[in-house]
């Protein structure tokens, strides 16, 4: 096997959604590997790049589908579902000059989303149908409820859960400014009843078409906004008789829209998707072997860890908001 000197170069793009932020690479035109422990030091914000999620563009695995999505959380984790990645894996494959399309479908691990770029920047996606049935989510209880009853840290709670894609439970809260987020949020995405663990939203309802939100993220804690949360939630609100069906959703980060129209329908997310930066990281560690000159559709190249001497060129560093 070709071997690459050691300390290959790592091109990535910083971008947000809502300032939940993420490190995105093209692995079509690059090679890409990485251990969980240098995904987890590329995410420290201290030590590395710093990011809440890296969102990785890899090619389809299947026909009629455009690229092949892949979400790892700061803390390593792959998971299945990132709704505001997913608007910024819109933009970047277009600006990166990947697709022209403005109707993209995409491979995710939980199956196929579609994204689509709309007029002022805003894009939007079909983050699917919610699945509220327990063993689905997973959620540990016998039957399927709008609300569940779990003991955590002492106390009763109530919360709804359900997956979009990635599980999640949501609670109701009087006032997401005095939620207990970050005592009971750790407790209940490590709670027992989760399996996979998840996603843990607080919810306060304003009125029947505007709601605020904090999320406590899976492998990542409290981040400014969480895409399939704010799904998540006005499903919640909804499946409790407390919301209409297209909601303003308010999180600390800036506005989404969510709109679902009730089972069996599909959520459907519109917002912003902003690039930062783009920037190098030469990572050093496992050798990488050399690209060969027509990759297998499912070549992947040698593993690698942040060199110490890091180097980051910012070629863009206005954001730049569309
Ligand atoms: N920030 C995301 C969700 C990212 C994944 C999540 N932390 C999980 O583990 O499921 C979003 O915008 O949806």
């Amino acid at each position: 096997m070709n071997q690459a000197r050691r300390g290959s170069v790592l091109n990535f793009t910083k971008m947000h959604g809502l300032g939940n932020d993420f490190v995105v690479v093209d692995a079509i035109s690059q090679p890409f590997r990485l251990s969980t422990e240098t995904i987890r030091e590329l995410g420290n914000r201290n030590f590395g790049i710093g990011f809440d999620q890296l969102l990785v563009v890899e090619p389809p695995g299947l026909p009629d589908v455009d690229f092949r999505y892949r979400i790892f959380n700061s803390d390593g984790s792959e998971v299945e579902q990132c709704g505001n990645g997913a608007r910024c894996f819109a933009r970047f494959v277009r600006d990166q000059r990947l697709t022209n399309k403005k109707i993209i479908r995409v491979q995710t691990a939980k199956g196929v989303i579609e994204l689509r770029v709309g007029k002022g920047g805003l894009i939007t996606v079909d983050m699917g149908v919610p699945e509220m049935n327990p063993p689905a989510i997973p959620f540990a209880a016998d039957r399927r409820k709008e609300v569940y009853t779990v003991e955590v840290a002492g106390q009763t709670v109530e919360l709804t859960a359900l997956s979009m894609g990635n599980p999640h439970g949501v609670l109701l809260v009087d006032d997401v400014d005095t939620a207990p987020v970050t005592e009971l949020g750790p407790r209940l995405e490590n709670h027992p009843r989760f399996p996979a663990r998840a996603n843990i939203g607080f919810l306060q309802i304003l009125d029947r078409s505007h709601i605020r939100l904090r999320v406590f993220e899976r492998g990542a804690g409290e981040t400014l906004a969480c895409g399939s949360g704010a799904c998540a939630a006005v499903v919640a609100g909804r499946l409790r008789g407390l919301l209409d069906a297209r909601v303003d959703v308010e999180l600390r980060g800036g506005h989404l829209v969510v709109e679902w129209q009730g089972e069996g329908s599909p959520v459907m997310m519109e917002g912003t998707a902003t690039s930062v930066f783009e920037g190098q990281v030469r990572l050093a560690g496992e050798a990488q072997p050399r690209r060969r000159k027509s990759p297998g559709k499912n070549a992947r190249q040698g593993d690698g860890k942040p060199a110490q001497n890091r180097q980051q060129r910012s070629r863009q560093t206005a954001a730049s908001r569309r």
